[in-house]
């Protein structure tokens, strides 16, 4: 097997300069094919509130020029145990979300075919439930662990089914999620009634909220996810605004009292040797953004994701837990 082909060396060209690919890394066309592969989804029609998510991919692209190859936390060099590819943008419909949430899909489905991971970056959170579609389509119902300020099991907004507010209702009613892994972590905020909890709890959600993670603390939290996950296949969906507005103010419905950018990091570091299966970071909304706090923290999380899925590949222990 030939060697991975990593990203830019940054002692030789400046990070700054050249195109944004994600980390530097080579287009997944450069390289044929990829085990893991980066994608973006500029879509942001599915918003209940600001817009502007769609220039998320590429906030979070110039983000990531500043990341490097070896993972401390983690021990691991993840762009070398791994070739890892940025597979550019999904261009979908921002006029009609049905044909965008097909596209999405089957592109995911192409990109997935032949064993590539997908770390996707949005784009609002419409694009969970096609990428979800995706990724049982693969293997088969997937346990679901869901960082978000909002649970995103709501039913419909003006009638409209597929929007940022109802992916995992969808999920659910499509029969994507094994209903016997699915977590919410870092809710907060008003809802609209307390019907919104039983609806998902009848779903079949766990809820961790921010508060709770700020009681428990990390190792704790991590504890109580990795029992109810175990060895299942697990998608991982991240949602920006799970961070207090603090740690990411660009993002399109902000909520008071959320993680911190080091409490979401650590939270991912604890599942590393599970069974990942695909994730996304969405809901980066770079107009409301400063000094990109928030693609900055978007970047580092999905490195943090393709360690992950690095570390699948061996399947061992966690190097940040103690034995
Ligand atoms: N998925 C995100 N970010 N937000 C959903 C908020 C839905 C609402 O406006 O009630
Ligand atoms: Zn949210
Ligand atoms: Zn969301």
């Amino acid at each position: 097997m030939t060697e991975p082909r990593g990203p830019v060396d940054s002692s030789r060209v400046p990070r700054f300069a050249g195109p944004a690919t994600f980390a530097r890394l080579p287009r997944l066309d450069e390289v044929g094919r990829a085990d893991v592969a980066v994608v973006g989804v500029p879509f942001d029609a599915g918003v209940s509130y600001r817009p502007g998510a769609r220039f998320g991919p590429s906030a979070v692209r110039e983000a990531s020029r500043l990341l490097r190859p070896y993972h401390p936390g983690l021990d691991v060099s993840p762009f070398a145990t791994q070739q890892v590819a940025d597979a550019g943008d999904i261009a979908c419909n921002p006029f009609d979300i049905n044909e965008a949430v097909e596209t999405i899909d089957e592109a995911a489905s192409g990109l997935a075919a032949d064993g590539t991971r997908l770390v996707t970056i949005g784009g609002d959170h419409t694009i969970a439930l096609p990428l979800l579609r995706a990724a049982a389509r693969l293997h088969g119902p997937v346990a679901l662990l869901h960082f978000d300020a909002h649970l995103d099991t709501w039913d419909t907004y003006f009638g409209a089914e597929y929007t940022h507010g109802t992916p995992f209702r969808r999920a659910a009613e499509e029969g994507l999620l094994d209903t016997e892994a699915l977590s919410h972590v870092g809710t907060r905020g008003p809802l609209y009634a307390k019907k919104d909890l039983d609806d998902d709890r009848r779903m079949g959600f766990g809820v961790i909220t921010s508060a709770d993670v700020m009681r428990r603390g990390v190792d704790e939290v991590v504890d109580a996810l990795r029992q109810r996950i175990g060895d299942r296949p697990l998608y991982l969906s991240i949602d920006i605004d799970v961070l207090d507005p603090a740690h990411a103010p660009g993002t399109g419905t902000p909520e008071a009292g959320g993680l911190t950018s080091r409490e979401l990091l650590e939270i991912l570091r604890g599942l590393a040797g599970g069974n990942l299966v695909g994730a996304d970071v969405v809901e980066v909304a770079p107009a409301y953004d400063h000094a990109e706090l928030t693609s900055v923290a978007a970047s580092h999380v999905a490195y943090d994701l393709v360690s992950l899925l690095a570390l699948n590949e061996r399947r061992g222990p966690s190097p940040s837990r103690p034995a």
